[in-house]
């Protein structure tokens, strides 16, 4: 079956406090996205990379995007970005050319340090499973519940708790279904992809991924994010 990684990249990334949106923005002497598609292209099992961009985006079509990545034959663009990431992954979803019962794996553009490896690793995990997973990691840290003035009202056993990342390896039609059932009434809820599988009961399987695989959120994510790409993976 088909395996297509969908890259939702029409968010403004206002925590980013940037002019330009942080996919654009420079990471090694290259916008930050292109790290994120590399790694996907280069995975051996992915047959296909969409990208979906804002239809406002200034930006894409301003990149020799040959030059970056060589053989475009593989991405794929839609201009079919939503104000939310969710809404952007579900038109995204809607417009591929792709059967309901092909694998697509959602990968942030923010998250440029995945590697080609963690994504083939993923889909043989998945290829045969029932629902579909994500990567995640395992809390590391003591965790506190706040009480008002920014104080600790508890401790909270980190026992079974992850830290969703991203890819998310969905069916297409179970996917999008899911998507459309959610939205628009439940967005505020559906921040990654498996929150809209589990509102209709499923379990997605958790992927062991690394705390490498950071989101680009805040400034000082990409300065780390620049290291780690310099690190041997
Ligand atoms: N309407 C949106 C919002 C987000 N995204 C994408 O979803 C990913 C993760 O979202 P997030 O980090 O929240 O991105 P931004 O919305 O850009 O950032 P912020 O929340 O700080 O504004 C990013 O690759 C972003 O481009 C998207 O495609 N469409
Ligand atoms: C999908 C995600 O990357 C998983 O961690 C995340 O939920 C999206 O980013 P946000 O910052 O929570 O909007």
């Amino acid at each position: 079956m088909k395996k297509i990684a969908l890259v939702p990249a029409a968010g403004s990334g206002s925590r980013m406090a940037s002019a330009t949106p942080k996919q654009y923005l420079d990471l090694l002497g290259q916008p930050l996205i292109a790290h994120t598609l590399r790694a996907l292209l280069g995975a051996a099992q992915i047959d296909q990379v969409v990208v979906v961009v804002s239809p406002e985006d200034e930006w894409w079509g301003s990149y020799d995007w040959a030059a970056l990545l060589g053989s475009l034959e593989r991405l794929q663009v839609l201009c079919v970005g939503g104000a939310s990431r969710a809404e952007s992954v579900m038109n995204g979803l809607a417009a591929i050319d792709a059967a309901d019962e092909s694998w697509v794996l959602v990968h942030d553009a923010a998250r440029p340090c995945l590697t080609s490896a963690q994504v083939d690793g993923m889909i043989t995990e998945l290829e045969y499973d029932a629902v579909g997973g994500i990567l995640a990691v395992p809390v590391a840290d003591t965790l506190k519940v706040a009480a008002p003035e920014q104080r600790i009202a508890r401790t909270t056993p980190r026992d079974g708790l992850w830290q969703a990342q991203t890819p998310q390896m969905f069916r297409r039609g179970e996917l999008l279904a899911a998507l459309q059932d959610a939205l628009p009434e439940h967005v505020a809820d559906i921040t990654d992809e498996a929150s809209a599988l589990e509102r209709l009961g499923k379990s997605p399987k958790l992927i062991m991924g690394s705390p490498w695989n950071l989101k680009v959120t805040y400034p000082q994510d990409l300065t780390l994010a620049g290291l780690l790409l310099r690190v041997e993976r």
